[in-house]
């Protein structure tokens, strides 16, 4: 069973997702926007070191492999691990847009047990936006990027001011973020249009 709740549904003045001119060039890798991300950056041990790549107008493929860590049942993935994997690809189709959003909702179905050592598919589109409001949905497959579903989200991001994580994030972080001297990096902790 699945299905996606009345807060998912784009309104019918609802537009198309519109791709920014600057946006990486579709088979490019985005990589990580920020080290300490748990669901790409390099500096998390245990994080997923989700790997994600720029799609054909506003859409992303990523791969990341179940490790160990990941576990919640012996040998499987944790849902919760999986939907981090849907979040983050989800997360990083904004990129493509160049606006900077959070996740406000994510449903996600569990259709396949994920075991430990699988690399997990994904992709993942934008499908709409109305004013702040990004809907975009995502599957994650097993066994090759043409296997069988294990899992799929929908979601809902809502764009917000840079501020949002000045006023929200905890201080040292917001601050070594901001004082990183590596322009780009600073730019992307935050996926703010450069
Ligand atoms: C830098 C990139 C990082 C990427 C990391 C991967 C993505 C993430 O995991 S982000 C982290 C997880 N998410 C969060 O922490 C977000 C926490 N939530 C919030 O901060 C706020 O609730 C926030 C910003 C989403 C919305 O608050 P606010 O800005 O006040 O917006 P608000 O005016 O309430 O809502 C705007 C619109 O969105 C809708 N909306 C807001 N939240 C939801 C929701 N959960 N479900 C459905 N609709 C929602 C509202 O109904 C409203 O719609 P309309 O314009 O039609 O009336």
């Amino acid at each position: 069973m699945s299905g996606t709740s009345a807060a998912l549904q784009p309104p019918a003045d609802a537009e198309k997702p519109v791709r920014h001119p600057d946006a990486p060039a579709p088979g490019e890798l985005l990589g990580a926007h920020y080290e300490q991300c748990f669901g790409c950056g390099g500096g998390q041990s245990h994080g997923l070191h989700l790997a994600a790549r720029a799609g054909e107008g506003v859409t992303v493929t990523a791969a990341f492999t179940v490790q160990p860590a990941h576990q919640g049942a012996p040998g499987l993935a944790h849902g919760g691990v999986l939907a981090t994997a849907l979040d983050e690809t989800l997360g990083s189709l904004n990129w493509l847009l160049r606006t900077i959003a959070v996740t406000g909702r994510l449903e996600t179905d569990f259709v396949r047990p994920v075991p430990v050592g699988t690399v997990l598919y994904l992709e993942a589109e934008v499908t709409a936006v109305s004013r702040r409001k990004i809907y975009s949905t995502a599957t994650g497959r097993i066994g090759g990027p043409d296997g069988p579903v294990a899992v799929r989200a929908d979601a809902l991001f809502i764009e917000v001011a840079v501020e949002h994580f000045v006023h929200h994030g905890r201080e040292e972080e917001i601050k070594a973020a901001m004082n990183d001297p590596d322009q780009v990096r600073r730019t992307r902790a935050f996926e703010v249009n450069p």
